[in-house]
């Protein structure tokens, strides 16, 4: 018998997991280089000022670069928590170099909570996204909470630009999608930055 979607997702999400986690300390640096050179040269990460990125786990493309360059231009950068009275859910906190940082049970590092330093997901410019995997649609998985999936949901209307950033081999040609699955419009990568449908961006 076939395996079943959610089966093919897991599987799928199990092995890529493994292919990043075997990357080099090396190959993860110079990935983590190469996507923040890349990115501060896309026009929608210049034009922004409030942007969200992740604290990278789990191998992850290295995203501290990124972080450093984008403090460098004087943007704002903020980070995901899980909602503690919205478990299904992210907040996102200013994150500067003064930020304490927490490990949250699920393994990635938080703010510690302060919520004064907290910014509506509608007034940020730019949501850099985890990823999994992704494909030559742009569709996306994740590491299967569906929290990038609740949130995205509105982007276009919230004026929100979301953008995966991932290391080469986390590229598929095809990804067995599911009907809440909210394709992106942009991926990069440390050799290339994949675009679809949005011109503009
Ligand atoms: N770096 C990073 N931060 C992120 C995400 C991410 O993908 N990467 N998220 C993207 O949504 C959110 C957290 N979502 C997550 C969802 C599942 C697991 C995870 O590892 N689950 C374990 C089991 C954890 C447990 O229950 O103890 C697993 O699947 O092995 C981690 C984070 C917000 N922050
Ligand atoms: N818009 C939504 N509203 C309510 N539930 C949702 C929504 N999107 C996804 N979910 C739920 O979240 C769960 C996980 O979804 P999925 O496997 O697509 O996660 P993922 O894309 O891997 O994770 P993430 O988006 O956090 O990176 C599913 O059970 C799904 O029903």
């Amino acid at each position: 018998m076939e395996p079943s979607l959610v089966q093919q997702r897991q599987s799928l999400r199990q092995h890529i997991r493994r292919l990043r986690c075997s990357l080099s300390e090396p190959q993860q640096f110079a990935a983590g280089q190469q996507l923040a050179e890349h990115a501060i040269l896309f026009s929608p990460i210049q034009q922004a000022q409030h942007i969200a990125l992740f604290m990278s786990m789990d191998g992850e493309i290295n995203t501290r670069p990124l972080i450093a360059r984008l403090w460098h231009l004087g943007k704002s950068v903020y980070l995901p928590r899980i909602n503690p009275h919205q478990p299904t859910t992210l907040l996102f906190q200013r994150f500067t170099p003064q930020t304490t940082l927490v490990k949250h049970r699920f393994g990635m590092m938080e703010p510690e909570e302060n919520c004064d330093e907290c910014r509506p997901f509608t007034d940020l410019d730019v949501v850099i996204v985890p990823l999994v995997a992704f494909d030559s649609d742009g569709q996306r998985l994740g590491m299967g909470g569906g929290f990038y999936d609740r949130l995205l949901v509105n982007w276009q209307e919230a004026g929100v630009l979301p953008i995966g950033v991932a290391h080469n081999c986390q590229h598929q040609d095809t990804l067995p999608i599911q009907p809440w699955d909210i394709p992106l419009p942009a991926v990069i990568t440390p050799n290339k930055l994949w675009q679809w449908g949005n011109k503009e961006a």
